[in-house]
């Protein structure tokens, strides 16, 4: 990654790690682009922050929730990183919640459970439909038809 890419960081909250039945979707509510897309809650990592350090700050701003790290979900950049937009990559893990009930603090206003039949029922940013795939190929055994 050059030193001009914005990293970004995301959690693919999971209702269970070794079990997963459902996987947890944010709407957007600003910026205004993005508003109504939905996404994996996350957000940049700060200057000279730890990555995993990140996600758990912005879990805790975004959800009011603490999190248990599960594995990453490697993106197809040479970091293991995904492509998002010009000059952004995105660092995505699975995840599942330790502490707290998750609740549309900032930047978000509905939150949803998605069974692996749903995940493709919101309008996800365009870059994260790859990953809800890959989401779905690792955890929920490929169960995720994309509507027709
Ligand atoms: N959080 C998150 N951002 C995503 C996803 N997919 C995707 O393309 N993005 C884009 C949207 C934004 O352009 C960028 C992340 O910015 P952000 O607004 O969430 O970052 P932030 O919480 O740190 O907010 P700010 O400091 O920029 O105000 O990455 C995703 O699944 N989660």
């Amino acid at each position: 990654m050059d030193r001009v890419t914005v990293l970004v960081v995301a959690a693919a909250i999971l209702d269970d790690l070794a079990a997963p039945t459902r996987l947890l979707a944010a709407r957007r509510s600003a910026p205004k682009t993005l508003a109504g897309s939905w996404e994996f809650a996350g957000g940049k990592v700060e200057p000279g922050e730890d990555p995993m350090a990140a996600l758990v700050r912005e879990l805790d701003e975004e959800l009011g929730v603490e999190i248990a790290f599960g594995d990453l979900v490697p993106g197809s950049l040479p970091g293991r990183t995904w492509p998002i937009h010009r000059g952004h990559e995105m660092l995505v893990w699975t995840a599942r919640i330790t502490k707290g009930e998750p609740v549309p603090l900032q930047d978000h206003d509905e939150l949803r459970w998605l069974a692996p039949a749903d995940l493709h029922s919101v309008p996800w940013l365009p870059a994260d439909v790859p990953i809800v795939d890959a989401v779905a190929a690792s955890v929920f055994a490929g169960a995720s038809p994309r509507p027709s």
